[in-house]
């Protein structure tokens, strides 16, 4: 554990820096962005919410994204998993260009090659635990790989919980339900947005530990955004953002280095206002 692993000031981070996952041919990372930029609006209320972010996530690793609010960092997960489209820059999961891909071919990318889990879990509320599972194969008219079901209802710790209904379950529980849909189908990386933001510490913990277990057990690749320093403290690498760049990052963080990171980055930003306040008054 790396408590002053924290690297500030702007960061390019490489292949060989991320990629720490699977051997072979696929030993690169599982998702790149380069030069990723995304403006929103226009004119006096334009916000450009990423400005030229590089970054490689690791295969076979759990990557935490953190970042004061609207730094960037459910833009950057969305462009990232295809589901808004950069205004600039290049996105590639797992060797597919999806920066280049029209509508259709990012529904098909979505429905087959990434998992979602979101912080509300999303179940169907009248199907059963195993029934919404694999409701994302059922829906691509893809077959059960059974053996690997069963690998991840054990892993998730659901086997005695199958047959239940949503509502008889409780939050940690319904979201490791959305948790195993989300890995079910074996996709190249899980992207999941603030996973824990309506759980206890207790089912907080279970869940993340599944996310983790996913990874070092099942060879899975999560990338999570969160706010909070103990979620974070699962990861293997967590990555800063502020103000649409990407600041720092933590190899195998600790709670008090991303709470450490965080008050720096705040103070950071506190400063750069104070500056701006005082430059506008100066012209006035
Ligand atoms: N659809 C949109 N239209 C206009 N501006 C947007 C849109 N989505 C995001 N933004 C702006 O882009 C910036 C980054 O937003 P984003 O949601 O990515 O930040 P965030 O770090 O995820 O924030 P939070 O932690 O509060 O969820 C913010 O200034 C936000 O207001």
């Amino acid at each position: 554990m790396k408590d002053d692993a924290m690297s500030t000031g702007e960061l390019t981070m490489t292949a060989t820096q991320a990629g720490a996952g699977a051997g072979g041919a696929d030993d690169g990372p599982i998702a790149t962005a380069r030069g990723l930029v995304k403006v929103y609006g226009r004119g006096q209320t334009q916000v450009r919410a990423l400005d030229e972010v590089d970054v490689d996530l690791g295969r076979g690793e759990l990557t935490a994204i953190m970042g004061p609010s609207g730094s960037g960092k459910s833009t950057l997960m969305h462009c990232l998993a295809g589901l808004d489209k950069p205004t600039d820059g290049t996105v590639v999961v797992d060797g597919e260009v999806v920066s280049a891909m029209s509508e259709r071919q990012l529904t098909r990318l979505r429905r087959t090659r990434i998992g979602f889990i979101f912080q509300a879990f999303n179940l169907v509320p009248t199907l059963t635990a195993l029934e919404n599972i694999t409701l994302p194969l059922d829906i691509a008219r893809r077959p059960v790989d059974r053996a690997y079901l069963d690998a991840v209802v054990e892993a998730v710790g659901l086997a005695d919980r199958l047959t239940h209904k949503p509502s008889e379950l409780s939050g940690g529980q319904q979201q490791r339900v959305a948790c195993a849909r989300a890995l079910v189908s074996r996709p190249s990386v899980v992207f999941a947005d603030e996973p824990t933001g309506n759980l206890d510490s207790t089912s907080s913990g279970e869940v993340l530990g599944f996310l983790r277990r996913s990874v070092d057990e099942l060879g899975q690749s999560v990338v999570m955004v969160t706010h909070d320093p103990a979620a974070a403290s699962w990861a293997h690498r967590v990555l800063f953002l502020a103000d649409g760049r990407l600041v720092g990052e933590i190899v195998d963080p600790t709670q008090s280095a991303v709470l450490d990171a965080l008050g720096e980055l705040s103070a950071r930003g506190a400063g750069r206002r104070r500056a701006a306040a005082a430059d506008a008054g100066a012209k006035r």
